[in-house]
This record gives C-alpha cells, structure tokens and sequence, in this order.
C-alpha cells in the first residue's frame, strides 16, 4: 500500500494584517500622515501546519474572524503568508468571496472565457464546455449582461459553473454556496459528490455545521488564528459549539453581567426506565431526561425546552413544558423538571441533548447544548434517525 500524497501542505504558516487602530473618521483624517503608530499587527494565522491528502473532503469551521477564509485564500495562492510555506499539487478551481475572479464591466461570456483561462484553460477547451457550463449555471438568459447587474445568486451560479468545468483536482468552496437558492445548492452538493468519487479534494469553509457532517470526512476547527481541533467533524461540530457557548459566557463577563443572572441550567441527565445512565438506548425504551435548573432573583413563568440532535448536529426531536402545557412552580432554588418520552423508536448512532431555559416570551435565558447524549445500537434492518420496521415485497 502506498501513503497518500498530500496534494496541500502547509508548513508552519502564519498570517500578519496590518489593522488600523483609530476609532473614528476624523481621527484618521487628523492623523493622516503619520499614521504609523495607529497601525498595529494583527496575526489572521498563527503556527498553522496541515496536510491535506489527495481525494478528501475536509471542512474549515469556527467562529466569525477565526482565519478561515485567510487559510483558505492562503492555500489557494490568493493571500501570500507572512511566515511557512505552502505548497500544492495539481490544477484547482477556487470559489472565494462574491465577484472574485469575474470583472464587474465585463459581459458573463466574457468572464466565463477569462476566468478559465486564469484557471488554466485554453481558448479552444473553454468553447467545448461553454454551453455546459451555461447550462449548469442557469442563468442563460443573462449571459450577454454585464456581470455587474447581476444578483449574489447569479455570480455564484456562474462561478461555480465555470470551476467545475475545469477539470480541477482541488476545489476551494468559501461560503458561497449559500447564496445560491435550494435548488441551486442541491445542484452544487451533487456535484460536490460526484467530485468526491472521481478522488479529487474539496476544501470547504461553511458555518453550515450540518453541511460538514454530511460531506466532509474530516474538519478543521479554527479559533483565533490557531487550530483547536483537527479530525471527525462531529467531534469538530461539538467542540465549535463549546467555543461558542464559552465566548457567549466570555461576552455576558465583559459586559459587567454574571452569566448566571437569567438563570442557570445546573445537570442534564438521560437514562432508559428501568436502567442506568450510559447505557445503551433500545427501541422500546421509556427515555427519561432531567434537566435542574435555577434562577438567582426568582422567576414565575418560564419554560424548560429539551431539543435532540443526532450526532451530525441536526436536530430530530424538540419539546418543551409550553408545549404539553406543564405548570412550572416559582423557579429560585434548583429545581428539576423530568421528560419522559415514551417507546421510543430512534436508528443507530450517537444522540446530544441541548437543554435550554426559558422566559414566558420565549427568550433564551440559559442553554445547555450537547449536555448529555445517548447511543443507540445498531439496527440490522435499516438505517436513518427512525427505527421503523420493513416489511419488503417483491410485487412483480
Ligand atoms: N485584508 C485584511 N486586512 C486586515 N485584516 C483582515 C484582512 N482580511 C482578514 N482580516 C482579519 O483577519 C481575521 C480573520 O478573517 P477571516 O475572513 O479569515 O475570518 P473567517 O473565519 O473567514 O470569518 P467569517 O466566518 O466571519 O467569514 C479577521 O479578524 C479579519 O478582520
């Protein structure tokens, strides 16, 4: 068996901007000039080493201002990095930020034809898959407009027809997907797998974490300039909504509030009747979750939620005492409030609880995501996040 070959590599690379520092308009006009102690660095990236193998998927995850477009736009050659190195194989097709690579005076045809001669392609290849492109774009109709009369939606449409068609062994994705409406990120998610059959490599930055369980193999969680965690997206998915809950915290501190001032979700436990916690989940079983709770002032009306997801994050069960028009005493001291869900029938996999405590108004007070989790064995008849039973026919 050979090793694979990264068709990336990036070597120890971090990435400095230079940032602005003056608050205001005025300031940096009166400042103009001798603006240099205004400046200060900022590192976008900071000590990134990562080698991407030919014919994976991998996800860029994290919070807003966490480098992943940088990283992104560093290994595509677009931004050159202040320290490291980085170095690629093969033809790539980048997708990055809205309009990138297409000029805005000229016509869709015209950037169709320059956009794949900048991605390696001739004259004569582009004419060959000029009309499939078009086709898979959609837009026909206004390809002899001038790009820049056209719609978020409608760049994309065209930018991702044109890095198809090029026959790229690496794709770069940032974000843009999700400008394009249901129909046309379907059309572009199909493509994303058939590009993972042919063995090429597909780069994807998304805050969609859903998109990143579903395709990716493995995922890249980025905070602040750095790599917090590399390996299973699901895992990535959990630690990314761990930083979140951490920063939320972090920002409720900074502005002077306790975090537990609207209240506090204390344990979230999950069992089956009848068995105890950790153990496996059957069909059948009377799923029992406790959730405590308290509140520092007191409060009279509130709601206690409960939301499940499976283990790519997406959400497959969600209930709450507003709902089943349960009567909640005063809420001060730590109190707990039992669901049981009866026989439930849920597939194979590992399951999250999110807890979340609510005001009458259905403001989120506190939130507790992923505070417990379950896991279901194998069900040799199916799969899915239903256990449903078969009964197959062959009708003729
Ligand atoms: N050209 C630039 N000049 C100065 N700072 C920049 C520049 N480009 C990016 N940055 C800064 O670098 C940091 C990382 O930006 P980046 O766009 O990579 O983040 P991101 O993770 O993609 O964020 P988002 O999820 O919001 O798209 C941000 O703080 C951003 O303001």
């Amino acid at each position: 068996m050979t090793a694979a070959v990264p068709i990336v590599r990036i070597d120890n690379v971090s990435k400095r901007f230079i940032i602005q520092k003056s608050k205001s308009l005025k300031e940096r006009v009166v400042n103009a000039g001798r603006s240099a102690k205004f400046k200060e660095d900022f590192w976008a990236l900071r000590d990134i080493n990562l080698e991407i193998d030919a014919g994976t998927s991998i996800g860029l995850i994290g919070p807003n201002g966490s480098g992943k477009s940088t990283m992104l736009k560093t290994i595509g050659g677009i931004i050159q990095p202040t320290t490291g190195s980085i170095t690629r194989r093969g033809r790539m097709a980048a997708l990055l930020e809205l309009g990138a690579g297409f000029h805005p005076d000229l016509t869709g045809r015209d950037n169709v034809y320059l956009n794949a001669s900048i991605l390696g392609l001739t004259q004569k290849q582009t004419d060959r898959f000029f009309d499939a492109i078009v086709d898979f774009s959609g837009i026909e109709q206004f390809i002899d407009t001038q790009v820049k009369f056209y719609s978020s939606g409608m760049y994309v449409r065209l930018a991702f027809a044109v890095a198809i068609h090029v026959d790229p062994d690496l794709l770069l994705v940032d974000e843009v997907l999700a400008v394009g409406d249901e129909a046309f990120q379907r059309k572009c998610l199909d493509k994303i797998r058939e590009f993972q059959a042919e063995g090429r490599t597909i780069v994807l930055v998304t805050h969609s974490l859903n998109q990143v369980t579903d395709i990716c193999s493995r995922a890249v969680l980025l905070n602040q300039g750095q790599i917090l965690f590399d390996g299973l997206p699901h895992i990535a998915v959990k630690d990314f909504r761990d930083v979140l809950e951490e920063r939320r915290v972090e920002e409720v501190v900074a502005h002077g509030e306790d975090p537990g001032a609207n209240g506090s979700i204390l344990s979230t436990t999950v069992h089956a009747r009848g068995r105890a916690e950790g153990q496996q989940i059957e069909a059948g079983d009377d799923l029992v979750v406790r959730v405590t709770y308290e509140h520092p002032t007191g409060i009279d009306d509130w709601i206690a939620t409960i939301q499940i997801d499976n283990f790519r994050g997406m959400p497959v069960y969600g209930t709450a005492t507003s709902r089943t028009d349960t009567h909640l005493a005063r809420l001060k001291e730590p109190r707990t409030i039992e669901f049981v869900l009866s026989d439930v029938q849920f597939g194979a996999g590992k399951y999250f609880i999110n807890s979340s405590l609510l005001d009458s108004e259905k403001r989120h007070l506190a939130d507790a995501p992923q505070a417990a989790s379950f896991d279901v064995p194998y069900f040799q008849l199916a799969d899915g996040v239903v256990r449903l039973t078969p009964t197959i026919s062959d009708l003729g």
